[in-house]
């Protein structure tokens, strides 16, 4: 077994004439775990689709254990599941609902011990649900009994679709805690599209950002809109509604997305004397939000209606110079921008 678990190149998705998704590459090794972010209309669901063999893709290679996807048999492709935002269930009782996918495979040993099982990971007993039929639940409960279905089969890829938004706070760390059980039980890779950022960035090896079909970086990144007006050859200025412009260098070809990494972006208390050379913007202060993996903090900042994050080395503000709701300046250099 190869320890990468997919390897996708030059995938592109397409509904009619328009192309919804375009990964150059991406590459997921075995048992980690994925979160996809991006906003509305990213392609975040198309990718998983692909992912998980709901449907081809219009072109490019995707490749499951090494395996050109087309040649996946049967057999493996039912180790891959896919739960959605709304958990489609059969119009049966629960304990039907998580035996069907046992049932369906012909492995009927223990199983009620097994459902039992399924329903406790995620915080339901098969002695008060089990005889319930699908329409007696509410939408956590609903959801969970979804999730219960694919344990109850230890995939060996686990892909949720925006699976805590439609759920209350219990259900959303109850589905939440039993995914990234399966992980660390089972080694279940987890792909995971989410606007929960905060889950994403504390739970995932690697978070990927989906912007307009394309993969605009890994890991906390910034998108900047647009649009982008040309001011001669060598300069892309982006006009802010309040007066202020970021200048870049322009862009390889029309369509490319600017990205700017948090981490070339400076906060400063005071604006600067000079601004040579470099992009200096007033911005509000949003949100501090500490990463525990990374050490550091990540500000959220509000620049004339669109958003942008800037990494803060923790103890860079031991004495709380930066706290919500302040003007800042912020600081980055036109190079800093990628396009992509
Ligand atoms: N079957 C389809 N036929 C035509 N267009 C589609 C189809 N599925 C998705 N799309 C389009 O592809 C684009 C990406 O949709 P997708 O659902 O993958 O985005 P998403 O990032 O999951 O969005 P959301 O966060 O709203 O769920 C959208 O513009 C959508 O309208």
């Amino acid at each position: 077994m190869t320890a990468e678990v997919y390897r996708l190149r030059n995938v592109e998705q397409s509904y009619g004439a328009r192309t919804v998704l375009r990964i150059d590459a991406l590459d997921v090794q075995r048992g980690s775990i994925v979160g996809f972010v991006g906003p509305n209309g990213s392609g975040k669901s198309t990718l998983l689709r692909l992912l998980t063999f709901m449907e081809k893709p219009s072109s490019g290679d995707l490749f499951f254990e090494g395996l050109p996807a087309a040649q996946v048999s049967e057999a493996v492709r039912r180790r891959v599941s896919l739960l959605l935002q709304d958990p489609y269930l059969l119009k049966r009782t629960v304990f039907d609902n998580v035996a069907y996918g046992l049932k369906v495979r012909n492995d009927r040993a223990d199983l009620s011990k097994r459902v039992g099982e399924a329903l406790n990971w995620v915080g339901l007993s098969l002695d008060d649900f089990g005889r319930r039929p699908w329409y007696a639940l509410s939408g956590g409960e609903a959801q969970r009994v979804a999730l219960a279905s694919r344990l109850i089969l230890r995939p060996e890829v686990l892909a949720l679709d925006e699976p805590t938004s439609s759920v209350d706070a219990a259900s959303a760390a109850l589905i939440r805690e039993a995914a990234v059980r399966a992980r660390n039980q089972w080694g279940t890779t987890l792909l995971i599209a989410s606007h929960d950022w905060a889950w994403l960035e504390d739970v995932a090896d690697g978070v990927a950002h989906l912007v307009e079909g394309r993969l605009a970086g890994v890991g906390i990144t910034n998108v900047i809109p647009g649009p982008w007006e040309r001011e001669g050859a060598e300069v892309c200025v982006m006009r802010l509604s309040d007066g202020q412009s970021i200048r870049v260098a322009p862009p390889p070809h029309s369509g490319a997305l600017a990205v700017l990494d948090p981490r070339a972006v400076r906060i400063e208390r005071r604006r600067p004397e000079s601004a040579f050379g470099e992009n200096f913007l007033e911005a509000r202060l949003i949100s501090l939000q500490f990463q525990r993996k990374s050490l550091e903090v990540v500000a959220g900042l509000d620049l004339a209606g669109f958003s942008l994050k800037a990494c803060l080395p923790a103890a860079e503000n031991d004495d709380s110079a930066f706290r919500p709701g302040r003007t800042v300046w912020i600081a980055f250099a036109p190079q800093a921008v990628r396009w992509v």
